[in-house]
């Protein structure tokens, strides 16, 4: 590995193991920083979240951002890491340069409060997966593993290396969130809440660990709700916000003489943090603070006040990062995030120099490979959810195949031949788009945060998202449809055979497609909700007009091949009667639909192609991704 190592001052080393020292050291300074949220009730106005505060976060410090609920701490933390850029406005700058958004990515990393982790892997399989996604390509497997054993001993991990994720306890989840983000070495890390929902002990190693961290000269920024005076020791400063201003900035023992200075005394035996927020209900006391730390513009240290624009920035090891040929974009009013090569690097010299310093490591393709392996072992791992799979597709088989067992063959009951087809294509539609609408939330969550962290990009995720489901849903697709296919009593005929399975399968992932869109822009609930509705008129459409084909207008006709249902149906008829189909039995004087030509007619298909609903369900099929892809992107966008 290119980076060298240091033994750390005063960090904890449970396992004797020192950590990477950061390819950069990254001081992160902000001006005039508001942010109004557009209301999604027309003719609200906007809601004013920060108001133009100010404030410098400094390498090699762990800083806390606190204040009372509701103050703007996730929202001021969003903003500073680039997670929320809509309704921003104000100077984001590094090391006093302005930033570029897409190389700060690179050198930071957001753990949200709720930070999901990849289900039915290990933690050195995660660690693993993540090694090879942001290491670059020319790193060997041994150096990979090197590297995950290394941080994993010094976050405590190693006892818990074997363990699946889920099974571990709140705090290794918390730890091992920030193992997967140490792979890279980003020398900027964003915590939300990092110790909510831990205990006592749980929250003093994790905070440990960020100490160690930030004495390493990384930048370390965490929201935090009312530590103790044991937690607060951790901090080397606190950012504290109020009404979404700011009300102090500085070193967390400059807090007690910075209250004097208000003329607020904060009582011996009470923890100064615990006072500041107490005394942030009083909005004329807020006011006072505010003006006193100039809303940001000044710090306490120790020593006395600072005034941040005019704190120097040589003291900090930069030069991987003041790049002096590139000039940051991010804050140019073009808007465009690429950027600008102003001293005679080139472009490749510059997409080179990101792969070097920040380990854009792999390439579409590798990321595409490392991704469909990680979810097919998950899906293959998940044997509970394959086993009612299994139990649903054999259960309806057998069911909708003892409704029509042996009936196939039947020329007096038309429309059990209808329903046949509907039951099929309908049982189809049915389970695949719930399925998504069901779990592809939580996928979400786990891409906002991989997609952010700059593990991997959005067209290879998608692709490994899609080839990966398809084994499976081919593989209980079949089942059920072997078991109402012979059930029925359908001809032996394999090109029959073969057209009904591909009716039913393409049916199932047009299905799954439009259940990943709407679970791509809703959450579970409202999925739930969406899903039978938006299909509601799929099915009108499927089964509209059997028994007055001819006289549908061109019109309904148009709108009727907007039904990927309906084009299942009809393919499904056209499958089942189609292929020169001999006359079917009839134990009555005389059966209408007997010839299957009649029937055909009758629906007004008899000169249809099956490849015309196939290509139609096609086309719906890549249409219903489409907008799940644009959706996905839409939400990495928010
Ligand atoms: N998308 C949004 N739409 C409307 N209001 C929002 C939105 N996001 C945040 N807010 C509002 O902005 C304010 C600050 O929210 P934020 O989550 O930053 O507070 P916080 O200090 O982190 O609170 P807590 O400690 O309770 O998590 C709150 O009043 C919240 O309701």
């Amino acid at each position: 590995m290119p980076i060298k190592k240091m033994m750390l001052c005063g960090a904890k080393e449970e396992d004797g193991v020192p950590l990477q020292q950061p390819s950069a050291n990254l001081d992160l300074q902000f001006h005039d920083i508001s942010l109004s949220i557009r209301p999604w009730k027309f003719r609200q106005p906007k809601k004013t979240i920060l108001h133009g505060i100010n404030g410098r976060f400094k390498a090699g410090e762990l800083t806390a951002i606190m204040g009372p609920s509701g103050a703007g701490k996730s929202s001021l933390l969003n903003v500073i890491s680039g997670f929320r850029s809509r309704g921003v406005t104000g100077t984001l700058l590094v090391n006093g340069h302005p930033r570029n958004e897409r190389i700060f990515q690179k050198m930071s990393c957001f753990i949200a409060q709720e930070d999901a982790l990849q289900p039915m892997l290990t933690v050195t399989e995660t660690m693993m997966v993540a090694a090879s996604l942001k290491l670059p390509s020319h790193v060997t497997p041994q150096e990979k593993q090197t590297t995950v054993s290394e941080i994993l001993a010094s976050l405590g991990l190693t006892k818990a290396k074997d363990t699946q994720t889920t099974k571990l306890s709140g705090g290794q989840q918390k730890r091992l969130s920030i193992a997967l983000e140490l792979i890279n070495n980003p020398p900027v890390f964003f915590l939300d809440e990092p110790t909510s929902g831990l205990d006592n002990v749980a929250a003093k190693q994790c905070l440990s660990v960020l100490k160690m961290l930030a004495s390493q000269g990384r930048t370390i920024v965490c929201t935090i709700h009312q530590p103790s005076a044991l937690l607060l020791s951790f901090f080397d400063s606190m950012y504290v916000v109020a009404q979404g201003i700011c009300i102090y900035q500085g070193s967390t023992r400059a807090l007690i003489p910075f209250l004097k200075s208000v003329g607020i005394h904060c009582p011996t035996h009470y923890n100064p943090s615990d006072y500041i927020l107490e005394m942030s209900e009083d909005k004329s006391i807020v006011q006072a603070m505010s003006e006193n730390i100039m809303n940001g513009h000044h710090s306490w240290t120790n020593n006395g006040i600072e005034e941040v624009s005019e704190m120097s920035t040589k003291d900090i090891l930069l030069p991987e990062v003041e790049v002096p040929s590139i000039q940051a974009d991010a804050n140019s009013e073009s808007g465009s995030s690429e950027p600008c090569i102003t001293d005679g690097l080139s472009m490749l010299g510059y997409r080179k120099f990101q792969r070097k310093r920040f380990g854009v490591a792999s390439s579409g393709w590798m990321q595409f490979c490392i991704l469909l392996k990680r979810m097919i072992l998950q899906i293959f791992r998940n044997r509970i959810a394959l086993r009612l799979q299994l139990i649903h597709h054999v259960f309806c088989g057998f069911f909708i195949g003892c409704i029509f067992f042996n009936q196939a063959n039947d020329g007096s009951k038309m429309f059990n031949h209808m329903k046949f087809c509907i039951g099929v294509v309908l049982f189809h539609g049915y389970t695949w788009i719930m399925v998504p609408v069901l779990c592809f939330p939580y996928e979400v969550k786990l891409l906002r945060r991989e997609h952010f962290n700059k593990w991997y990009s959005l067209v290879p995720y998608y692709s490994a998202m899609t080839v990966s489901k398809i084994p499976t849903q081919v593989f209980f697709s079949m089942i059920f449809i072997t078991m109402v296919y012979f059930m029925s009593g359908l001809p032996m005929d394999l090109t029959r055979f073969a057209s009904f399975a591909i009716v039913g399968i393409l049916v199932s992932i047009a299905s799954e497609g439009l259940g990943l869109a709407i679970a791509s822009a809703a959450d579970v609930t409202t999925g739930s909700v969406a899903a039978p509705a938006i299909i509601a008129p799929f099915l009108g459409l499927a089964v509209y007009g059997f028994d007055f084909a001819n006289q549908i207008s061109w019109l309904m006709n148009a709108i009727m091949k907007m039904s990927f249902l309906r084009c299942g149906v009809v393919a499904l008829v056209l499958v089942v009667f189609g292929f020169d189909r001999k006359h079917l039995n009839c134990d009555e004087i005389y059966c209408h639909y007997k010839d299957p030509q009649v029937i055909l007619r009758m629906l007004d298909i008899q000169n249809v192609s099956l490849l015309s609903p196939i290509i139609a369900l096609f086309g719906l099929l890549v249409l219903f991704r489409t907008i799940c892809f644009i959706g996905l992107r839409w939400r990495l966008a928010t």
